[in-house]
């Protein structure tokens, strides 16, 4: 389970020009390493989010998912690739709000195809995972902030995904829910064997990062973490 950069340029329109958001990135996350991304507003932190996730397709480069290089695939296969092989925690918990939690997960796993009780015991063992087991028939409005980001987390785990990109998953939590979600995130990261690009602010957040990656200007540097 790995995901692969490889000298990956995206730009967008800019007037009669073009701006860089991504210049010749290379980046590869192994399974198992969770990889921090920091880098000053603008520089294209969520541009490289997009560009893992298949979801914005770069002018040069390549994007290889679990061994799959994705620019081989059209619109269908990458929405497939997607759905099962790669999970995405947005900063805001964005859940269904007329489903409880653990009907949230279930979904995700019926899009990918997967059916029957297998589905559901698999839903209620992530929710126990991320420390819910005792919340999966409650709705969103009946969940704390943090409790609706944990269920996101679950969520993005269901179909078993080999890369997980988060984004900025603490910002709205109190700084002890938020140290909570990521020993979570490291710990399945580790015991799952996930490849996790991690894009955070919190200088708290580099300890449990196996690496530090800065992007500024859109271009990849080594960090020292802690610095
Ligand atoms: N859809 C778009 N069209 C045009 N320009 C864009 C688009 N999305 C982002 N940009 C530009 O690309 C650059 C990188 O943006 P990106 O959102 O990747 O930065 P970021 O590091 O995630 O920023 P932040 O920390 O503020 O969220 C910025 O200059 C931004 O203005």
């Amino acid at each position: 389970m790995t995901l692969f950069l490889d000298d990956v340029t995206l730009t967008y329109p800019d007037g009669e020009a073009r701006l860089t958001a991504l210049d010749a990135v290379g980046l590869r996350v192994g399974g198992g390493e969770l990889v921090a991304v920091v880098g000053p507003s603008g520089s294209g932190k969520s541009s490289l989010l997009a560009v893992a996730a298949t979801l914005v397709t770069p002018d040069a480069g390549r994007v290889v998912v679990d061994g799959v290089d994705t620019g081989t695939l059209d619109r269908t296969g990458r929405a497939a690739l997607r759905r099962e092989r790669v999970g995405i925690v947005f900063q805001q918990p964005n859940l269904l709000p007329s489903l409880t939690a653990v009907e949230q997960l279930e979904v995700m796993a019926h899009l990918a195809g997967r059916r029957g009780r297998d589905v559901r015991r698999r839903a209620l063992e992530l929710l126990d995972a991320v420390g819910l087991a005792d919340r999966a028939g409650r709705r969103p409005h009946q969940l704390s902030g943090g409790q609706r980001q944990r269920v996101t987390i679950a969520r993005a785990l269901v179909n078993d995904p080999a890369v997980l990109l988060v984004d900025e998953p603490t910002s709205a939590l109190d700084h002890e829910r938020g140290a909570a979600v990521l020993d979570l995130l490291a710990g399945l990261t580790r015991s799952r064997g996930t490849a996790t690009l991690l894009v955070t602010h919190d200088p708290a957040h580099l300890a449990l990062a196996d690496r530090t990656v800065t992007v500024r200007d859109g271009r990849l540097t080594a960090a020292v973490p802690g610095h």
